[in-house]
């Protein structure tokens, strides 16, 4: 490989730099680097020349971009991203949180058990199309179904804009599956349900290296490793993996996009019924309702888009500090949610 450059002191390719960031240096002696760690006393970044600490004031997140400045590091630029994974903070406040920053993939996991459900398929789809990133379903534990042709199609169902792949993450299929999306400089994720297999895969690209991941983890009140804080690894093969706790509990925030991308068909019927506020409900001349008695359309992804984007709705205007009977609103969702069978 062309990147000859020691561990330490990665060439900007080999870091996922791209002529899009290229583009937004004016300034020559301007030294990019990435943002590896973030932690309360500020994050990480790495580039050619080592690794520089950047204070917390710079509104760096994990994999953000930034031309450090190494007399003022509070003044460090960070650079337009292409692609940001977003959630609503937790807790009371309605703060959005960036989770990473400038991934081109998400690995969207998930197992052929029980645990296999459309509607959250359907969830971290959209939020990963609103992100900016690619986003490929990874199907995991086939060895535990007796109908893995059955879930494949499913998942195809979501959307034709994702790729689905059958894998057994134990072995050494991983490595070659995902390969193409895994080439050097590479940014990728790993989203999904805890027990489908993410710590699996993330190790199997790591050539049982068990990579830098451990010394990140500590054992929770359960003896398991966890991760402490945001961070991103470099994997052998020269991507990079992202790893933080924040993705495990995404919520839909503002993906009112990404729903659209994701529903195109739906929203572009929508678009015809009479009411420009119809809910689909009870109203006259809506086309869903129309589509729906004609059978031309699956009740049960309606049913899905409708609680998707009540979701995104409830979540978007309480950030947006709007004023709503909150807890009816979430308990409305999270029973209509309990009814498809939870979807996340
Ligand atoms: N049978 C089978 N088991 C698998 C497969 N992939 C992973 N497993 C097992 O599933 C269990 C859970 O896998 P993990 O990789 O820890 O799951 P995770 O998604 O990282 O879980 P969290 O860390 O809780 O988020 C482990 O015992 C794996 O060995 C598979 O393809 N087939
Ligand atoms: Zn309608």
């Amino acid at each position: 490989m062309s990147d000859s450059a020691a561990p330490d002191h990665p060439t900007l390719a080999a870091l996922g730099w791209q002529v899009f960031f290229a583009d937004q240096v004016t300034d020559n002696a301007a030294v990019p680097a990435r943002v590896m760690e973030v932690h309360r006393s500020g994050a990480q970044a790495l580039g050619p020349e080592g690794e520089v600490r950047i204070p917390p004031g710079v509104d760096a997140t994990v994999g953000d971009w930034v031309l450090f400045d190494p007399v003022l590091p509070a003044k460090s630029h960070v650079l337009d991203r292409f692609s940001l994974i977003k959630r609503r903070a937790p807790g009371k406040g309605h703060d959005v949180q960036a989770i990473a920053a400038n991934v081109d993939t998400v690995f969207i996991v998930t197992s052929c058990t029980r645990e296999f459900n459309v509607a959250r398929l359907e969830r971290y789809v959209a939020l990963t199309l609103e992100a900016g990133a690619e986003a490929v379903i990874v199907l995991t534990k086939p060895d535990l179904c007796n109908d893995v042709a059955a879930l494949e199609r499913a998942a195809r169902g979501i959307s034709d804009q994702v790729t689905i792949v059958t894998l057994d993450a134990r072995g050494a299929e991983p490595a070659d599956k995902l390969a193409q999306w895994c080439a050097p400089g590479r940014t990728v994720a790993f989203l999904g349900s805890s027990g489908v297999g993410k710590s699996t895969l993330v190790n199997a690209l790591s050539d049982g290296a068990e990579i830098a991941t451990q010394p990140a983890r500590e054992a929770d009140h359960r003896g398991r490793h966890t991760t402490t804080h945001r961070q991103m690894h470099r994997l052998p093969g020269g991507a990079l993996v992202v790893d933080t706790p924040g993705m495990r509990e995404l919520q839909l925030t503002d993906t009112a996009e990404g729903l659209a991308m994701l529903f195109a068909d739906l929203e572009a019927l929508a678009t015809t019924c009479k009411f420009r506020d119809c809910a689909h409900t009870v109203e006259p001349g809506c086309a869903i309702k129309a589509a729906l008695a004609a059978g031309d359309i699956d009740p049960d992804r309606v049913e899905r888009w409708k609680v998707l984007v009540a979701e995104d709705t409830f979540n978007t205007q309480s950030l947006s500090g709007r004023r709503w009977d909150e807890k009816e609103r979430a308990e409305g969702i999270r029973d209509r949610r309990a009814r498809l069978g939870k979807g996340g």
